[in-house]
């Protein structure tokens, strides 16, 4: 099925230009946010859309640039009158993400003792594809971003590869390419620097230019623009433009 793809935010963790790397996917008249950082609320508002008009939310992992802006969505839902937004959730981060991350904010005798008085949870599992939307479904990869963290890349669909935040992997991005015949990767970036916890560009520019025409870059820092003619055959995706992504996972700009 075909669906469409609207970053918006294409940031790193700490950058100010852009927001958070938050990604919505769109089928039919449904909506799903990917991440929910903590320019979320002001990312979404800036996009022309609000908590209460999505279908659900999945979470990659539990840094606050991809959950910080939960706090808020499940607030505005619970209390606007409408229904509960599914929150999509590796099995393994549902304790975690209420426990360490949201229990603070949200812990209410009357409204909410866990993730279920705000959210209808949905757990994900690797190796299943688990449908979000009609048209769109899931296989969560667990991947290495943070050692001893769990954090999951996205095969959606299974021929387009989201990697949330993952550190350099050339057999991994290959693999989803030959092996499940992806036709975008669209990868994590830092700009500069050793690695760390990210893919580095250096790092992915190793990889064959067939490999680099296929992967389109999200999650970078505020100076993106100085590195538009140092990417080889990557691209950058952009903020808060419309693609399409095609049945073959291929990837086409709709808007500016
Ligand atoms: N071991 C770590 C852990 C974190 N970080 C930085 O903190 C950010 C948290 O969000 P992120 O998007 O995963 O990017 C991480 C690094 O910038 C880092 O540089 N090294
Ligand atoms: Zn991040
Ligand atoms: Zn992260």
């Amino acid at each position: 099925m075909e669906f469409r793809l609207q970053m918006i935010g294409t940031g790193s963790a700490f950058a100010k230009k852009y927001y958070n790397n938050n990604a919505l996917l769109m089928c039919q008249d449904r909506s799903l946010l990917i991440d929910c950082g903590i320019t979320a609320p002001m990312a979404l508002h800036e996009a022309g859309r609000a908590f209460q008009q999505l279908d659900g939310i999945l979470v990659t992992h539990l840094h606050a640039d991809h959950i910080g802006g939960l706090e808020e969505a499940a607030f505005v839902t619970k209390f606007s009158g409408g229904r509960k937004l599914r929150l999509f959730v590796p099995k393994p981060l549902i304790d975690p993400l209420w426990e360490h991350s949201l229990k603070a904010g949200l812990e209410d005798s009357q409204f909410g003792q866990d993730l279920s008085g705000y959210f209808d949870v949905v757990p994900l599992y690797e190796g299943e594809e688990q449908e979000l939307l009609p048209g769109i479904a899931v296989e969560i990869l667990k991947t290495d971003h943070i050692p001893n963290k769990d954090s999951y890349s996205l095969l959606l669909n299974g021929n387009f590869f989201y990697s949330a935040d993952v550190k350099f992997n050339a057999e991994l991005i290959i693999s989803m390419i030959e092996e499940k015949g992806c036709g975008t990767v669209l990868h994590d970036c830092q700009l500069e620097g050793r690695p760390t916890v990210h893919a580095t560009l250096d790092e992915l520019l190793s990889l064959p230019a067939y490999v680099q025409e296929k992967i389109m870059l999200m999650h970078y820092g505020d100076n993106m623009e100085d590195y538009r003619d140092r990417i080889g055959s990557m691209s950058f995706i952009r903020q808060r433009a419309i693609y399409h992504i095609e049945k073959t996972g291929r990837i086409r700009a709709l808007s500016d």
